[in-house]
């Protein structure tokens, strides 16, 4: 809960939260978790399905790194001019799972966001971009929020992977998890969401709901169903989470 001082009295209100999903139908599994229709909202560059009493602002994002730090950016910048920043952007939908730890139609808690295809080919290796001088390849979201995300939705909490490209292969997922051990899920948004909140000062928290497993290419036993479900049914139990959550807790 958030203090407000409005017309001289004190208020509460929850956060503004913003919620990225990739596409319409993962936007449509978290509205579903809530009890009132969204209402459509046009800005600049986006489009918001903006839940009322207090809920999350629902984005369709669309897919991959790029077009989610572009869509979230505009999203995030339109809100700090209307004069209503967001406390907090999450990154949502469904993704791969690393196995045995992360089987379809479980939950997976970004406790890091890392770029996983962020830097140099070299012959002795890949290099990440930290290595070249530039920028970023993990954001941690606020510790306080993954721990109290996981209670609540049964979550696991780990690296979620960010990548351009689907992993299609057991020797790149193999490759995967030998280079990132804690790795639990493999997205293709959520380092790109964190980077547009990162440049706006506003904490991140990915979620993951399995629908299939990091590996061979196999697109028709992704179990997208099931996965969207398990979408749903965690942002039931994490709702009232991100209602009582303040920014405070960022670090915590
Ligand atoms: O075809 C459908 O009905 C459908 C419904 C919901 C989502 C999709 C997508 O294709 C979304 C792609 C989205 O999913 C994430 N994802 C899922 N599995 C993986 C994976 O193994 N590796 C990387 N990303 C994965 C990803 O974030 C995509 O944006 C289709």
């Amino acid at each position: 809960m958030v203090l407000q001082a409005e017309e001289g009295q004190l208020t509460t209100s929850s956060p503004r939260i913003l919620v990225a999903t990739a596409v319409p139908v993962e936007r449509d599994a978290v509205a579903r978790a809530f009890p009132e229709p969204a209402a459509e909202l046009s800005r600049p560059g986006t489009v918001l399905h903006r839940l009322p009493d207090g809920g999350p602002d629902l984005l369709a994002a669309g897919v991959g790194p790029a077009l989610a730090a572009a869509s979230t950016a505009a999203a995030l910048t339109a809100a700090a001019l209307d004069g209503a920043p967001y406390a907090l952007v999450v990154s949502a939908g469904i993704g791969g799972g690393f196995l045995p730890d992360a089987p379809v139609g479980s939950l997976v808690v970004a406790d890091e966001i890392t770029a996983a295809d962020l830097g140099a080919e070299t012959a002795d290796g890949f290099l990440p971009v930290t290595d070249l001088g530039f920028g970023t390849v993990t954001h941690h979201p606020p510790a306080g929020l993954v721990a109290a995300a996981a209670t609540a939705t049964g979550a696991r909490p780990g690296t979620v992977l960010t990548g351009s490209t689907v992993t299609g292969t057991a020797e790149r997922a193999a490759l995967l998890r030998a280079r990132h051990p804690r790795a639990l899920a493999e997205a293709m948004e959520g380092f790109g969401v964190a980077e547009a909140a990162a440049a706006h000062g506003v904490p991140v928290l990915e979620l993951r709901a399995v629908s299939n497993p990091v590996g061979p290419r196999d697109r028709a036993a992704w179990r997208i169903g099931e996965a969207l479900g398990a979408l749903t049914d965690a942002f039931g139990k994490l709702a009232p989470v991100l209602r009582s959550w303040t920014p405070h807790d960022s670090h915590g």
